[in-house]
């Protein structure tokens, strides 16, 4: 191919590139994030939110459904994925049961689940978390919520969703590289080998300042560092993740390659999911696991170290 050739071709598939991108709906600030693959923005959603895949999850407290959702939204809360055998709260609830309540929502196993909430996505992310632990993948979470739905424009209702039940079922085998138990993390903290513990929690609890309801004291795990959850968000606007620059500059303070093992933590492992979101989907760093229990479960054992500030401001 002579030189005249090849230089057509390179025209041609540049206005390919840019007549696709002309028609894309993603901001082009999503397009430097490591993976927008569990990301969806709120011009597509409007798109697409009548397909019959699509399954838009409202994940806040019955009480705020009922004051509006997205349209055709069926509802699911923290509670309702919560496994209530433990004698404290917020642990992952079993597959089984995970299975049984899909099913008596009607979630198919084809289903595209476009979860929300109003807070940044803090809670939604747990669910985006636990259903990745049991491998399911089809989970995308809305970009600023239910505020950046509105803000377009998008049709909100009162009405309770009506679904026919169905048979769901999470993937045979569980994907657990997310996740952390007590047991592993103590290993971690005991060891001398590298280990990045992050704490998503507030600077007061942090501190040691704050004992949140449901630990049964106050402070943070050993060798914990603090970068608060909500930084990765514009929380007070758009409720939108950070840009890609800015999400580095945040999570620079860790100093980790994209290689290291980072542990994420806060009261009941939410908060945290979200972190876990930002670091793995957004940053692209590798080996970040969400303990489940986080605070609220270590505070439960006297045999397990903790630290906190000697001065409380
Ligand atoms: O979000 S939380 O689990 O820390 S309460």
């Amino acid at each position: 191919m002579n030189f005249k050739n090849s230089m057509w071709i390179v025209l041609f598939l540049s206005a390919m590139v840019s007549c696709k991108r002309g028609k894309d709906t993603t901001s082009q600030e999503i397009k430097t994030y490591a993976s927008v693959k569990h990301l969806m923005e709120v011009e597509e959603l409007l798109e697409i939110h009548k397909h019959e895949k699509v399954v838009i999850v409202d994940f806040r407290k019955d009480e705020e459904y009922k004051k509006g959702h997205i349209e055709g939204a069926i509802n699911i809360w923290r509670t309702d994925i919560e496994d209530t055998s433990y004698p404290y709260g917020g642990m992952m609830a079993k597959k089984v049961d995970i299975e049984t309540f899909f099913s008596k929502l009607g979630i198919k196993n084809d289903a595209i689940l476009v979860v929300y909430d109003n807070k940044g996505s803090s809670d939604a992310a747990r669910l985006w978390w636990l259903l990745k632990s049991y491998g399911f993948e089809s989970v995308k979470l809305l970009n600023g919520g239910l505020s950046a739905w509105r803000q377009i424009g998008g049709s909100t209702s009162y009405e309770m969703t009506k679904t026919e039940p169905s048979i769901f079922t999470l993937p045979v085998k569980d994907a657990l590289d997310a996740w952390i138990g007590k047991e592993e993390l103590l290993g971690m903290v005991n060891s001398s080998n590298n280990v990045i513990i992050l704490d998503a929690r507030t600077e007061e609890e942090f501190s040691g300042k704050r004992r949140k309801e449901g630990a049964t004291k106050a402070g943070r795990i050993p060798k914990s560092i603090h970068v608060d959850w909500a930084r990765s968000i514009d929380y007070e606007g758009t409720k939108k993740f950070r840009t890609f620059p800015e999400l580095e500059a945040i999570y620079s303070e860790l100093e980790a390659s994209r290689d290291d093992t980072i542990i994420v933590y806060c009261h009941t492992g939410v908060r945290s999911a979200h972190t876990t979101f930002v670091l793995t989907e957004l940053l692209g760093y590798e080996q970040v696991r969400n303990y489940d229990g986080s605070w609220t479960e270590w505070s439960q054992f006297d045999n397990l170290p903790f630290e906190k500030d000697s001065v409380q401001f």
